[in-house]
């Protein structure tokens, strides 16, 4: 180290010792404002039983006041204090030096996970990263530079960077980042061990990332991005960014998430707590399914339907799937429903207790609510001809019953065909171009490709409550979902939306949604697009393009061992191998171990195996909700959007893993691994893992299975 390189070194540690301590005295003052708090209200409490009986009502409501008072004044010191105990382990994280236009010279401003000022002199420590003037830390290079003040737009020059790691409140490293925020801390971050929870990346949120994340005008934002560049995360912080920026106007009570699971849920839920924001809610389409079918009819769920064709691929439903995620068949069926009332309904006469109103008078009626969904405007129908006709009953003396309202209800009802949504639904599979497309899954149950037609039917044909109090939704794994859901959500949730996900990880290619179709249903949404990956090793990310190709993905520089694929004998000779890898994993640095089975089944089988022979880990199936850390076993649909250290991906022969589904699952249960891969198969190996035997052949590896792993990598090296 250069004598100047020790001087800035020595600075930085007493700037950071000046830091944390005017932390712990502000954390003093805030631990002893809960303090005279919570003496305050034991004080009341105190009071209030010895006079209880002697107040009157006014002085009973003065004390009610005081301690709402002081319980409101606690609350706000026990979230100061959480920020400042964050705040003292690791106060920042950066640093830039801003030469501000018209200054005298450059101010140095600190960027941490929360604001902090000097509680005597008001002057800001550090700067939120959410900050307006802290984008000049992820948005600039040195040298030219502006960012958005409330004032305007401030214009200079950035005349330094800097990077640190601070933990428990000392300096580990940090290092002069003139560039991009440096790839030096960003290695060291991706090459840790993945956590149990997913976390924040504030300190190296790279450029194209930012723009996702500051993005204020977008209505809808579509993000499209490969396996492991951040969009979770990215989407995340974008929360807490625009609660942030729009904190007068939103909470987190304003916004949702709608995710593929709960041990998904689970697993981010880390992420904005650790920002200082409060956890949002979450949803996911099997409960809006419930929600809307309960009363209704029986459902194959969503995991039902990935379990059961990957089972086997019946071609007929295949082609029903095919054909009821197409954005056409939205258009056809909001047509077709929206037709009924035109071509369906027939006024006709109401008699009921010998009065009446006229065919006339109920064509005229109907039609003063065009824009209403159709059973709505039945209801209202039958309301307005209820209130009529008792009137004229009661004029005449007479009397009016519940069985008269339903009497004239039923009338009503008669004049429309279908009595009720799931009726006008399945009418739809009439007209002769679309027989056969709607076949029930069993008695009384609908297959999940009708779940979301039916539901979107029951909206269209009556009014229904909508998610009004949100105001902002993300919806991850959006390949996922059909176009007809994506009208329901439209539906449903009137707000601004940040759409994300991956058109190469779809869990049923048979209605899967790619970015067009996407970009089609929000033509007014802006589309971003994120290239890098970051979770995995170069080398995990070249054999994963080997199985599903995308040109488009740029891997990150961060090298580890080559992915495994092991010929095994037998499948007691692959429990052998699995079971050795599971040793040498435990021997190992890394934490997280995820075994990830192509289906529910196979991973039971091989749970129970492991377990049998004194593992100790934890299978995760469509029932669990929580993540776990450790040695994980689960499989490829419900291991979306997690991460482990090191993935085995048992089974991998070519009966196993043949079509196109296979081919997808097989794709995301590789991108899982971060540092280490590993596959094994008894038979000939998958198709799609072919490239790696060819490969292998060249490297002149003959037979994997006996070799020594460790010692002899058994890898088909590729890329
Ligand atoms: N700027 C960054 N700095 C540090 N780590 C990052 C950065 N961007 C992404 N990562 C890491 O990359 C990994 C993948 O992130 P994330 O799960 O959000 O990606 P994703 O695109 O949603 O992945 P997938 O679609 O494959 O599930 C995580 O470990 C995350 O912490």
């Amino acid at each position: 180290m250069t004598d100047v390189q020790n001087r800035v070194e020595q600075q930085e540690r007493q700037h950071l010792a000046e830091t944390v301590r005017l932390l712990t005295v502000a954390l003093e003052g805030v631990t002893a404002t809960i303090d005279s708090s919570a003496s305050a209200i034991q004080a009341h409490k105190e009071h209030m039983w010895a006079h209880w009986r002697d107040m009157d009502g006014v002085e009973k409501a003065n004390v009610r006041v005081e301690v709402n008072t002081s319980v409101t004044l606690a609350e706000h010191a026990v979230t100061v204090r959480k920020r400042l105990q964050r705040l003292l382990a690791s106060p920042y994280f950066g640093r830039v030096d801003f030469h501000a236009g018209g200054d005298t010279e450059a101010g140095a401003h600190y960027i941490g996970v929360h604001n902090f000022s000097d509680p005597r002199t008001q002057e800001i420590v550090v700067h939120d990263w959410r900050a307006p003037v802290s984008s000049l830390y992820y948005d600039f290079e040195s040298g030219e530079a502006f960012f958005q003040a409330p004032q305007g737009t401030v214009h200079g020059e950035i005349t330094g960077k800097r990077q640190y790691k601070i933990q428990d409140g000392r300096l580990e490293y940090m290092f002069e980042s003139a560039l991009n925020i440096g790839d030096d801390v960003l290695q060291r971050e991706l090459s840790q061990s993945a956590d149990d929870k997913m976390k924040n990346i504030v300190a190296t949120i790279q450029r194209e990332q930012n723009a996702v994340i500051r993005n204020e005008t977008a209505q809808v934002l579509i993000l499209q991005g490969v396996a492991g560049s951040g969009k979770t995360s990215i989407a995340l912080h974008r929360v807490a960014f625009l609660l942030y920026r729009f904190k007068d106007t939103l909470s987190s009570d304003n916004v949702m998430i709608l995710s593929p699971n709960k041990v998904f849920g689970d697993y981010i839920a880390n992420v904005l707590p650790e920002l200082g924001e409060e956890q949002i809610a979450e949803i996911d389409f099997n409960t809006i399914a419930a929600t809307f079918l309960a009363k209704v009819t029986d459902y194959e769920t969503f995991s039902e339907q990935v379990v059961n064709l990957l089972d086997r691929v019946d071609e007929a439903a295949a082609e029903r799937m095919r054909y009821k995620a197409t954005p056409e068949f939205v258009t056809q069926l909001d047509a077709w429903i929206t037709s009924r009332a035109d071509e369906e309904f027939t006024p006709a006469e109401i008699v009921q207790k010998n009065n009446r109103l006229s065919a006339g008078w109920v064509a005229a009626t109907f039609g003063q609510s065009p824009t209403l969904p159709i059973f709505t405007r039945l209801d209202l129908l039958a309301d307005t001809a209820v209130h009529l006709l008792k009137q004229q009953a009661l004029d005449r003396g007479g009397k009016w019953t519940a069985a008269d309202t339903t009497g004239v209800r039923r009338q009503v009802r008669a004049m429309f065909p279908y009595k009720d949504a799931l009726a006008v639904y399945k009418a739809f599979y009439s007209d002769s171009a679309r027989r056969g497309l709607f076949k029930p899954f069993g008695r009384k149950k609908i297959e999940y490709a009708d779940v979301f037609p039916l539901i979107y039917t029951m909206i269209r044909t009556a009014r229904h409550e909508s998610y009004s109090r949100i105001r902002h939704l993300l919806i991850d794994e959006m390949q996922d979902y059909t176009p007809v859901q994506y009208a329901v959500v439209r539906a449903l949730f009137s707000c601004r939306m940040t759409i994300l996900g991956d058109s190469n990880q779809s869990v049923n290619p048979f209605s899967s949604s790619s970015p067009s179709t996407i970009r089609s249903i929000f033509p007014e949404a802006d589309c971003l697009e994120l290239r890098k990956s970051y979770r995995s090793t170069t080398e995990i990310t070249d054999f994963a393009q080997h199985i599903s190709p995308n040109n488009k993905i740029i891997p990150i520089e961060r090298h580890g061992r080559p992915p495994q694929v092991i010929a095994c004998a037998d499948q007691k000779s692959q429990l052998a191998q699995i079971l050795t890898l599971v040793e040498q994993h435990r021997d190992s640095e890394h934490r997280s171990l995820g075994i990830i089975c192509k289906t529910a089944a196979q991973a039971e089988t091989l749970y129970r195996a492991l377990s049998e022979s004194g593992v100790e880990l934890t299978f995760l199936d469509y029932d669990s909700t929580e993540f776990a850390g450790g040695i994980v076993i689960t499989t490829a649909h419900i291991s979306k959007g997690l991460e482990f250290d090191t993935v085995i991906v048992p089974h991998v022969n070519d009966t196993n893993y043949a079509n196109e589904m296979d081919r997808c699952m097989l794709y995301i249960a590789c991108t899982r691994a971060m540092h280490e891969l590993h596959l094994t198969h008894d038979g000939p190996v998958s198709r799609f893992l072919r490239f790696a035997d060819e490969h292998r052949r060249g490297l002149g590896v003959v037979d994997a299975e006996t070799a020594e792993i460790r010692d002899r990598p058994m890898s088909a090296r590729v890329g």
